[in-house]
C-alpha cells in the first residue's frame, strides 16, 4: 500500500478519544472526521466539553484514551509545518495587552510564512479597529475580532474557533460569518467553530456535531439532520403510551382534535408505521436547527 500524500489526508481524524479533568471524564470515547472543504458547527450545553474537544483535538493537552491526527500526525507532537497550517481562535483572551495589533501584525510576519498582510490591512479598518491602540484598552468584542484577524491572516487550511461570536455586536457577527465563509469558499480549506448562537450557524455549516455530557450525541451533515428530525401533526387520538414506543421519539404533545410529534430517524417509509397506530392526516415539516438542538436536548419544549 503506498503511503498517503499529506494533502489528500483529512484535516482532523478523532479515535476513541477520552479526556480526564481532575479526576472527571470530560470527553468520552469520541470518534469523528473533518474532510477538506467542511464547514463544522458544535453545539452543546454549557459544560458539555466543546472547548475540551476543540483543544484535545489540537493537542493542547494530553488524552487519557485514543488520538487526534492532523493530517495524519499526533496532535501532540505537530511538526512545525503543520502547526502552519492551523489557525485556532481560543474562547478566552490569550492576547499580550501590552502589545498595540500593528506590533504584533509585525511579529506574526516574521513567524507565519503564509502571513496575509493585504487581507489585514482590509479587514482592520473593515472591522473598525484601530493598529495602534494597545490590546489591553480594547473592548471583549474589538479583541475578539482581533483574534479572528489574527487566524485567518495567516491563512491556515484547517481554522478552528470557540465561540468566536460571543462578544460581537449584529453588525461584527455578519461582518465575521461573511468573512467566514469567503474562507471556506478557499479550496479544501476546513473549519470548526463552537457557538451558542444556532441560527447563525445554521447559515454556513455544512455539518453538525454536537455533545451531551462529553459524549458525541450527533455528527450529521446539516441536511440530513433537517431530514431525519422533523415534526409530525396529525389528526386522531392515540394513547401515550403508544406513542411513547415509537423510534426515536423526541416529544409529544395532544389536542383535541389531534397532536404533535417530533422524531428523530425520520424517513418517509415511516409514515406507514404512524398510519398503522391510527394516526390520520400526517402532515411533516422541517425544523431549524435551534428547535433540533432543543428537542435534542430536551430543553425549553423538549422532552
Ligand atoms: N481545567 C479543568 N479542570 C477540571 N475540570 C475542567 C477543567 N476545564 C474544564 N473542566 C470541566 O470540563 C467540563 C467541560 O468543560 P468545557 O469548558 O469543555 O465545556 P464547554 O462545552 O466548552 O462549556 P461552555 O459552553 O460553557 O464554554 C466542565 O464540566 C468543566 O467544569
Amino acid at each position: 500500500m503506498t503511503a498517503q500524500q499529506p494533502s489528500l489526508m483529512c484535516p482532523v481524524e478523532v479515535s476513541n478519544l477520552q479526556r480526564q479533568l481532575d479526576g472527571q471524564t470530560v470527553l468520552n470515547n469520541i470518534s469523528l472526521n473533518v474532510r477538506g472543504g467542511d464547514v463544522v458547527g458544535l453545539l452543546g450545553k454549557n459544560g458539555s466539553g466543546k472547548t475540551t474537544l476543540l483543544e484535545t483535538m489540537l493537542g493542547f493537552g494530553f488524552p487519557a484514551f485514543g488520538e487526534s491526527l492532523l493530517w495524519g500526525e499526533r496532535a501532540t507532537e505537530l511538526s512545525g509545518a503543520t502547526k502552519q497550517r492551523v489557525g485556532y481562535v481560543p474562547q478566552r483572551d490569550e492576547l499580550p495587552g501590552e502589545l498595540t495589533p500593528q506590533q504584533l501584525f509585525n511579529l506574526y510576519r516574521q513567524l507565519r510564512p503564509r502571513w496575509n498582510q493585504a487581507l489585514v490591512e482590509r479587514l482592520m479598518p473593515e472591522w473598525e479597529l484601530s493598529q495602534t491602540k494597545r490590546i489591553r484598552r480594547m473592548s471583549e468584542g474589538q479583541k475578539q475580532k482581533l483574534a479572528i484577524v489574527l487566524a485567518v491572516a495567516h491563512n491556515p487550511d484547517l481554522l478552528v474557533l470557540d465561540e468566536p461570536v460571543a462578544s460581537l455586536d449584529p453588525i461584527a457577527r455578519r461582518q465575521f460569518f461573511q468573512q467566514l465563509m469567503d474562507y471556506a469558499c478557499r479550496d479544501n480549506c476546513a473549519i470548526i467553530f463552537s457557538s451558542h448562537i444556532v441560527s447563525d450557524m445554521e447559515r454556513i455549516v455544512n455539518r453538525v456535531w454536537c455533545l451531551e455530557n462529553g459524549q458525541l450525541t450527533c455528527d450529521s451533515e446539516l441536511d440530513q439532520l433537517y431530514e431525519s428530525v422533523v415534526r409530525i401533526d396529525y389528526s386522531g387520538q392515540i394513547p401515550q403510551s403508544q406513542l411513547a414506543e415509537l423510534t426515536g421519539l423526541l416529544h409529544s404533545e395532544t389536542n383535541r382534535a389531534g397532536g404533535q410529534l417530533v422524531l428523530a430517524e425520520w424517513t418517509p417509509q415511516r409514515a406507514k408505521e404512524l398510519e398503522v397506530l391510527g394516526l390520520v392526516d400526517i402532515r411533516v415539516s422541517a425544523l431549524g436547527l435551534e428547535d433540533i438542538f432543543l428537542y435534542w436536548h430536551g430543553g425549553a419544549h423538549g422532552r
